[in-house]
């Protein structure tokens, strides 16, 4: 299934736009109209600009069987309705009440074959739809599908190029730039902004003592554990570098910070990952450096981050396994 009802991007809603006009126009129609099928409503999203079509962009219509789209996608063929007037099984058709007696509509689906919705042509008078217009209308319907396609793979792409290709997590490209705009926000809004910045301790003693594999799925069990601690909607975890990880806690005072903190500390010594050659704990820790912004202060995000670090250095000089906070920034 997709990722359920991803916003469609400008360039894609201009180019359907397009369609739905040159359809309209093709078939000599008021309406034709790209629909979306959500959870429980059809919508409109794109629709052709002409003055008898009745219909709005977003404009949505409860799901409720009587819909003519919801025939197309619930039997995956095309439906022809020259007159609903003459066929009881759309008395209750809310487009009747809009004017609407003739529907001729194919399904338009994702490219893994989930439904997405139709397209469609309406009209105010009986209208019997000739094969090329069904042939236009099925080859109008590739290409929105071809639009779609190319809209998973940039997401995917996109996904991919801020996630960590080991832990699957965020990277820190992906960290980077909601640090900059959790800045922003707190700054404007006058919230407090806590990063977390965490470090596997004697990692290289690890990787030198178990090898390189064994390091790379202890970095996994990490950053799981570490993600699961962090997990309010606000809350980012990444992989910040090697085995450094940092987390971002908008609007989280520094008693919070620290708490959190502690819980994160807590949860990977909690893993139980054997450490042989660790000289502070016989099972994997880290160290942990917390900062807050609290105030509308002049305290860059870079600034901030570097405080943290410096906190995160005092955890490692101060025996490790610990957490150290950096005096309040503001
Ligand atoms: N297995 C594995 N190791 C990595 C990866 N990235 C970084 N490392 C290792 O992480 C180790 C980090 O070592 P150091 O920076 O010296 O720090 P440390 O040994 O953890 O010591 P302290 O931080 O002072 O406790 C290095 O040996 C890196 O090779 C990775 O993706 N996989």
């Amino acid at each position: 299934m997709q990722s359920k009802f991803p916003e469609m991007e400008p360039r894609i809603l201009e180019q359907w736009q397009g369609i739905t006009n040159l359809v309209a126009k093709l078939c000599r129609v008021p309406a034709a109209l790209i629909m979306r099928q959500n959870d429980d409503t059809m919508e409109v999203v794109s629709g052709s600009e002409h003055p008898d079509s009745p219909y709005q962009v977003n404009e949505k219509a409860p799901l409720n069987g009587d819909l003519y789209c919801e025939t197309v996608i619930k039997t995956q063929k095309l439906l022809h309705v020259p007159n609903a007037l003459k066929d009881p099984v759309w008395d209750h058709n809310p487009d009747i009440e809009l004017g609407m007696i003739s529907y001729c509509g194919v399904p338009v689906n994702w490219p893994d074959g989930t439904p997405f919705g139709t397209l469609c042509i309406l009209d105010r008078v009986e209208k019997h739809s000739t094969d090329e217009e069904k042939d236009l209308l099925n080859q109008f319907a590739r290409i929105i599908e071809l639009t779609l396609e190319l809209l998973v793979s940039n997401r995917r792409f996109e996904n991919l190029s801020l996630q960590d290709g080991l832990t699957g997590i965020a990277n820190r490209r992906l960290f980077d730039v909601v640090l900059k705009r959790e800045w922003a926000q707190s700054h404007r809004l006058k919230l407090p902004l806590s990063p977390l910045m965490c470090d596997i301790d004697f990692f290289k003693n690890y990787n030198d003592s178990l090898g390189h594999v064994q390091g790379d799925e202890c970095l996994k069990q990490v950053a799981e554990a570490l993600s699961a601690v962090s997990k309010r909607e606000l809350d980012l975890c990444a992989r910040y570098g090697g085995e450094e990880f940092a987390i971002l806690l908008p609007n989280t005072e520094p008693k919070q910070a620290f708490e959190l903190a502690e819980q994160c500390r807590r949860a990977v010594a909690g893993l139980q990952i054997p450490h042989p050659s660790s000289a502070v704990c016989d099972v994997v820790t880290i160290s942990i450096g917390v900062c807050t912004m609290t105030d509308s202060g002049d305290v860059s995000e870079t600034a901030l981050i570097r405080a943290a670090d410096q906190a995160l250095y005092r955890a490692k000089q101060g025996g490790r396994n610990r957490v150290e906070i950096c005096p309040t920034v503001s």
